[in-house]
């Protein structure tokens, strides 16, 4: 359940902006996607044209590292590294106050890790993920063995759970961590952090993807520019 909404090049001009912010000897969050991919692009390209020295990544998804490696950014693992400098991401949806939907690749347990540990978190998106209030599905990364339980609590806090099922897998969704996705409706998000903290709180949760106050900055790639937004 991937949004498509934004053009390449809108993605492209948002991501391209933010890997500018990259200096040498930096540790780099690695976002998941199809938008933080033009930022993992752009720093591997700085990095073989000799304008990026000593900088890491640090990969949110074996996707990300994948295309991390290809592009030619060097790695280490996130359970190495002491302090992330900048993190780069994209997100599903971004409210007005900067508060965030992810999870659309099933990445965000080690997204919000990593995101949340960064100096600096620089959300990468088009105009298609802006909205004024929050009302995507939010992914619950479960314990395959507490869905049950955990679909239970969701529908008690008003949201309509769904077990995330791939177009080229029977079955369902197994995440990089080994657990199940569970897309949860709740309509309108008027307080995302009252749901953030009611999800945090249910046992078998082992990340949701409501980002609430993490975003520093959001840029957004227009058809001919890049709209900053600092939060
Ligand atoms: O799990 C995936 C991530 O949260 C992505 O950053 C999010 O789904 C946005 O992806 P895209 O840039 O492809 O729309």
């Amino acid at each position: 359940m991937k949004t498509t909404g934004g053009t390449d090049d809108q993605k492209r001009r948002a991501a391209e902006r933010a890997a500018d912010l990259v200096s040498s000897g930096e540790t780099v969050g690695l976002g998941t996607g199809s938008t933080a991919a033009f930022a993992v692009r752009a720093l591997g390209r700085a990095v073989e044209a000799g304008e990026l020295e000593d900088v890491f990544g640090v990969a949110t998804s074996f996707a990300s590292r994948e295309l991390a490696r290809e592009a030619g950014v060097p790695l280490c693992s996130l359970d190495e590294v002491e302090c992330i400098d900048v993190a780069i991401d994209g997100s599903d949806q971004v409210d007005a106050d900067g508060n965030l939907i992810k999870g659309g690749g099933a990445a965000h347990a080690r997204e919000k890790v990593v995101d949340a540990a960064a100096h600096r978190f620089v959300v990468v998106a088009d105009p298609s993920k802006l909205a004024e209030t929050l009302d995507r599905p939010v992914p619950l990364e479960v314990l395959p063995a507490a869905r049950t339980l955990v679909s239970a609590r969701v529908d008690e806090l008003g949201g309509d759970p769904v077990l995330r099922t791939a177009d080229r897998k029977d079955g369902p969704v197994v995440t990089d961590n080994g657990n199940f996705v569970l897309d949860c409706d709740f309509g309108a998000i008027d307080d995302p952090a009252s749901l953030s903290a009611d999800l945090s709180a249910t046992p078998g949760v082992v990340e949701h993807g409501l980002f609430v106050g993490l975003a520093d900055e959001a840029y957004v790639g227009t058809d001919d520019g890049v709209d900053a937004r600092t939060y």
